[in-house]
């Protein structure tokens, strides 16, 4: 099947070689916090101190870390891949931005904007946002993160959707396939059709999913399949 059309889907694993703390597994970002803590509607209306503050020491340590070649990889593949090509992250950093890619999207959200919860509006924030931080826009004391919480209606989903349904070829980057819905991308390329390869560090639990399935490194594999 000649491949025309790529879907990637990249997570925790492809900024793990740039010291970006994964979820899962040891030192994991969930190792020091109760998801429900941190990332649900409910822990923000409860605590928005500790929830602001989690996201705060997140988009600080970015300043300390840089893309890895799996990142730029993926970039130059952006720039020279004469077919459709879509990069969709879970992921909150804004590594592949800063490596060049520019077909990508983020569906759990971004570290560098806040969410006015008033207007809608979505603000470039790079500092601390204490909770009750005014909107540029509108002026309400209404930001938040812009992250998707569980329980929260991921980003852009018509778009992935349409990608998918029109895709030859899906790849999926450093996810363990724990988090819905991205973890049933891989069952809706099939669908579709599309050829399906995993690039991982260790089976992840849609491993068996995949027609072709690479254990490594990301900042090893990836380059070598884009090659
Ligand atoms: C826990 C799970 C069971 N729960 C869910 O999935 C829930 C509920 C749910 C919905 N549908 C279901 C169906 C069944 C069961 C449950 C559900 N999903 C939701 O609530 C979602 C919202 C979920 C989003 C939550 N926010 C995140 N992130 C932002 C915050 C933040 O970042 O702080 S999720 C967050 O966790 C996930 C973490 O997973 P990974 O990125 O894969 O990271 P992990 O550490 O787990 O794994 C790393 C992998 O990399 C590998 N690796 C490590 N190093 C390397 C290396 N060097 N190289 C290569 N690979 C490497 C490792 O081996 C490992 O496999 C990511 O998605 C990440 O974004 N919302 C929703 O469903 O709304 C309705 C809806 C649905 C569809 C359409 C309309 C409405």
């Amino acid at each position: 099947m000649t491949v025309r059309n790529i879907v990637i889907l990249t997570g925790a694993g492809i900024s793990a070689e740039s010291g970006v703390a994964t979820f899962r597994g040891p030192g994991g970002l969930w190792e020091g916090h109760r998801v429900e803590d941190v990332c649900t509607p409910e822990a923000l209306a409860r605590d928005p101190e500790t929830v602001h503050r989690f996201y705060d020491l997140r988009r600080e340590a970015l300043a300390g870390v840089e893309p890895n070649a799996a990142h730029h990889a993926l970039a130059r593949l952006d720039r020279e891949w004469p077919g459709e090509l879509l990069i969709v992250t879970q992921n909150v950093d804004d590594l592949h931005e800063r490596a060049g890619a520019a077909r990508m999207l983020h569906m759990h959200g971004e570290l560098l904007s806040a969410l006015c919860t008033g207007c809608g509006a979505r603000n470039e924030w790079r500092g601390p946002l204490p909770p009750g931080s005014e909107c540029p826009r509108c002026g309400a004391a209404a930001l938040r993160p812009d992250i998707v919480f569980f329980g929260e209606i991921p980003r852009k989903m018509e778009r992935i959707e349409a990608a998918l349904s029109g895709c030859d070829l899906f790849v999926s980057i450093g996810t363990s396939g724990a988090v819905y819905p991205a973890a049933g991308f891989v069952q809706l390329a099939r669908h579709y059709g599309a050829e399906t390869l995993e690039l991982n560090l260790e089976a992840s639990e849609g491993s068996l999913l995949f027609d072709d399935s690479r254990m490594g490194p990301a900042g090893t594999l990836v380059p070598a399949w884009v090659e």
